[in-house]
């Protein structure tokens, strides 16, 4: 469809980095373009455009640059562009997550908000995830007797993947009653390179002829791993919880802290149950704060816009793809100070209300996005990620492996960010044995 010719003055672009013929600014971006699109905002943002091949798109690590985009011109900004990634992965962008804007997207997501999502839903699962919740402390019990350490990746992926799959699918992968460990595997093999292949700056997508040689058979393992967005709600919880460990073992002094806050409001002969989760304030910035370090999607899902448009002046061309930068956002040093610290006494209100995760008026923090495409998955993903890690700071104290003295944090870039390293670490139960059964 044609566009009538819009009715914009000034057709300026935002301002940008200088561009090379055919790649324009490709070639700029590595194996870290979170952390590019990052360096090119600080030099030319707020608003900056970038030429990538034949693709117009533009980036933003600004509060309220990302306002206008996702709530001021949400009508315009609500299509996802026809990746190949998206195409092979998703059933031909049929999924809800990567479907473009239009009647079928409507359909699909009526469907996650009226029936698959809804709070009446999320309330009558409660007694599954309960069951789940049990089985995550019982199994790190077990293993914390070896007293060898723990891999918190595959503890928490289990997790993640039953209490999702319980719910949308109604089966569950790890644990009593599962399909068995080889069938989880696999699932869980396919969710890390899907994201992996999704959040991937695929030159193909941007320069046609580069699918006709395909070099690093990316376009051929798309299509083997196409799978269900089952993925996105696993993989999402699974890798914050991962984080939210690592950042508060490297920081015993936060640990201690939570496990003050969550003795005082539950005690020490029962479990947390979700009717606590409001009440540990600590625990919540706790999460707040790890959704600012390591957001599960550094660059959200890519938008692109329906048709022209102008922000703060600049024009805006149709299918211009946009990558809102939620890596950069939380590490933007013009609203954050000491950045690289985890501080999660940086989000305790002052007048002691309840600390807000899956959503800030103030856009300073934007885990689940906002808009037409924020995530519809936000109470279920808030839930699992503290059930998670109140269940296991309460029943655990936890340590580094022996001889290492802190955690690695480095990333690895996908479209969710996992560590690049899975998470190892040592457990010792500080309750009452009896507390466990
Ligand atoms: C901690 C957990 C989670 C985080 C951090 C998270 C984050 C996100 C983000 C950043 C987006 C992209 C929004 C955009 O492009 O503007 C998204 C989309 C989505 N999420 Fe989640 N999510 C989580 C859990 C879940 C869960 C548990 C489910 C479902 C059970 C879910 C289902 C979806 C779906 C279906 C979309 C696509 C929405 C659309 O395009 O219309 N997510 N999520």
């Amino acid at each position: 469809r044609r566009w009538p010719k819009s009715k914009t003055k000034t057709k300026t672009l935002p301002p940008g980095p200088p561009r090379l013929p055919i790649f324009g600014n490709l070639l700029q971006l590595g194996q870290q373009p979170h952390r590019d699109l990052a360096s090119l905002c600080d030099k030319y943002g707020p608003l900056v455009y970038l030429r990538l091949g034949n693709v117009d798109a533009i980036t933003t690590n600004d509060p309220d640059t990302i306002r206008e985009i996702l709530l001021g011109q949400d009508d315009v900004f609500a299509s996802r562009p026809r990746t190949l990634a998206a195409v092979h992965l998703a059933y031909g962008c049929g999924d809800v997550a990567l479907a473009p804007f239009g009647p079928q997207w409507k359909r699909m997501r009526r469907i996650c908000m009226e029936q698959l999502l809804t709070i009446k839903r999320l309330d009558s699962f409660s007694k599954q995830r309960e069951e789940e919740a049990q089985h995550l402390v019982q199994d790190v019990w077990a293993q914390s007797r070896t007293g060898k350490p723990i891999d918190l990746r595959e503890v928490l992926g289990g997790f993640s993947m039953n209490n999702v799959t319980r719910m949308l699918l109604g089966k569950q992968y790890f644990g009593a009653g599962s399909s068995g460990p080889q069938e989880a595997a696999e699932f869980m093999h396919i969710t890390h390179e899907l994201f992996r292949l999704l959040g991937l700056i695929y030159l193909g997508d941007y320069l046609p002829f580069w699918r006709w040689i395909d070099p690093l058979g990316c376009e051929r393992k798309m299509m083997e791993v196409g799978k269900d967005m089952i993925a996105a709600a696993t993989d999402t919880s699974a890798v914050t919880n991962e984080w939210a460990m690592a950042e508060v073992i490297k920081n015993p002094n936060v640990l201690r802290k939570i496990q003050e806050e969550i003795d005082s409001v539950v005690g020490r002969e029962r479990m947390v149950k979700e009717s606590d989760l409001t009440h540990l304030n600590y625990l919540r910035c706790v999460v707040r704060e790890t959704f600012r370090m390591h957001p599960a999607g550094p660059l959200l899902i890519p938008h692109e816009s329906l048709r022209p448009t102008t922000i703060q002046g600049f024009h805006i061309p149709a299918q211009t793809r946009v990558f809102i930068n939620t890596h950069a956002l939380g590490r933007n040093r013009k609203i954050w100070a000491d950045v690289d610290e985890f501080r999660p006494e940086r989000h305790w209100p002052a007048d002691g209300s309840r600390v807000e995760i899956s959503h800030g008026a103030d856009f300073k923090i934007l885990p689940f996005s906002a808009g037409k495409r924020k995530c519809p998955g936000a109470p279920l993903g808030v839930t699992l990620v503290l059930m998670a890690l109140a269940r296991l700071f309460h029943c655990f104290n936890w340590t580094p492996p022996d001889g290492e003295t802190t955690i690695d944090t480095t990333e690895v870039y996908g479209m969710t960010m996992p560590k690049a390293r899975p998470l190892l670490a040592v457990a010792t139960p500080r309750l009452a044995d009896h507390t466990y059964h």
